[in-house]
C-alpha cells in the first residue's frame, strides 16, 4: 500500500479550476518534495489530500483511507505543518506543546514535550508565548506540534520558510532522521537545495497539473534542480510521455 495515492484529482474554486487531474503518489518511507510557482495549486492539492477540501473529482487515499470521509481517524497518524501557522497566540512554547501531546493522549507529557523542544532548538524558548516567537522560531515550533502524535506520514507545507541557514541545517537533519525511522514525508518548497538534499522523488506542478516527477537525477542531478524547473514551469508542460519516462 502507498502512503499516498492522488489519481485524477480536481479541485475548483467557484468557476477556476486549480487542481487540474494531479496523479501523485508517495511510497511508505518515501520523502517526496513538491515543487511549483506561486499560485501552482500545491497547498490546495495538499488541503486535498488532508480531506480539509472535498475533490471535485478524482479519487485519494491517505494510508489507505479515504482522507475527507475519515479525517479524524487520520488525524492521529498525520502530523501536519500547514502553510499558515494556527495556533494559540497566548499560550507558551511548552504549554502548547504539552496541550498537544495531551490531546494525542501521549503519555510521558512532560520528557517527551522536553526531547521535542530539544530536537527544535526551542527549550530555551519554553516559557516565551507563541505571539512573541520570531517567524522562524514558529515554524519551528508548527514542525513540534506536527511530530506531537507519532505521525507515520507528515505534510508539510513549506516547513522551512522563514528559517535561517542553520535552523535549516537542523529542520533537515530532522527530517532524514525521521524518514530513516519509516516515517514517510510530503512536503512543499521554494528551496531547490532543500528538494536536492532531501528528496527521493520530486514532483514539479505548473498551474494545477503535474509537470514533472523524477529523482533528482532524472531532473538533471545536484545544482540542475532549478534549471529543470524553469524550463518546466517557465516554459510548456512536459509531455505526458516524458513525465511517464520520469517515474
Ligand atoms: N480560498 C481560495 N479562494 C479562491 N481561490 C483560491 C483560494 N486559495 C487559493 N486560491 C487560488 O488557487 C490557486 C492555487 O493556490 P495554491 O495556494 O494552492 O497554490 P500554491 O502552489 O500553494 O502557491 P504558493 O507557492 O504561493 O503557496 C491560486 O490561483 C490561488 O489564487
Amino acid at each position: 500500500m502507498k502512503a499516498i495515492t492522488c489519481q485524477g484529482v480536481r479541485f475548483t474554486y467557484g468557476r477556476s479550476e486549480v487542481v487540474c487531474g494531479v496523479d501523485l503518489e508517495v511510497g511508505q518511507g518515501e520523502l517526496l518534495a513538491l515543487l511549483g510557482t506561486n499560485g501552482a495549486g500545491k497547498t490546495t492539492t495538499l488541503e486535498v489530500l488532508l480531506g480539509q477540501r472535498r475533490p471535485a473529482g478524482g479519487r485519494v487515499r491517505l494510508l489507505g483511507r479515504d482522507p475527507f470521509a475519515e479525517r479524524r481517524r487520520l488525524a492521529a497518524e498525520v502530523g501536519v505543518v500547514p502553510q499558515e501557522s494556527g495556533l494559540a497566540p497566548d499560550l507558551t512554547v511548552a504549554e502548547t506543546v504539552r496541550l498537544w501531546l495531551r490531546l494525542h493522549r501521549r503519555d510521558r507529557v512532560g520528557p517527551v514535550s522536553a526531547e521535542l523542544l530539544g530536537e527544535l532548538d526551542l527549550e530555551h524558548r519554553a516559557a516565551v508565548r507563541v505571539r512573541q516567537l520570531s517567524g522562524g522560531e514558529r515554524r519551528r515550533l508548527d514542525l513540534a506540534v506536527a511530530l506531537c502524535g507519532v505521525p507515520r506520514l507528515l505534510v508539510l507545507d513549506e516547513p522551512s520558510t522563514g528559517l535561517d541557514p542553520e535552523s535549516r541545517q537542523r529542520t533537515w537533519a530532522l527530517l532524514r532522521e525521521r524518514r530513516r525511522q519509516g516515517t514517510t514525508i510530503l512536503l512543499t518548497t521554494h528551496f531547490f537545495e532543500e528538494a536536492e538534499a532531501l528528496a527521493d522523488r520530486v514532483v514539479i506542478m505548473d498551474r494545477g497539473r503535474v509537470a514533472f516527477t523524477g529523482t533528482v537525477a532524472d531532473a538533471g542531478g545536484p545544482g540542475a534542480l532549478a534549471a529543470a524547473f524553469h524550463r518546466i514551469a517557465g516554459g510548456p508542460p512536459l509531455s505526458p510521455d516524458a513525465t511517464e519516462q520520469s517515474r
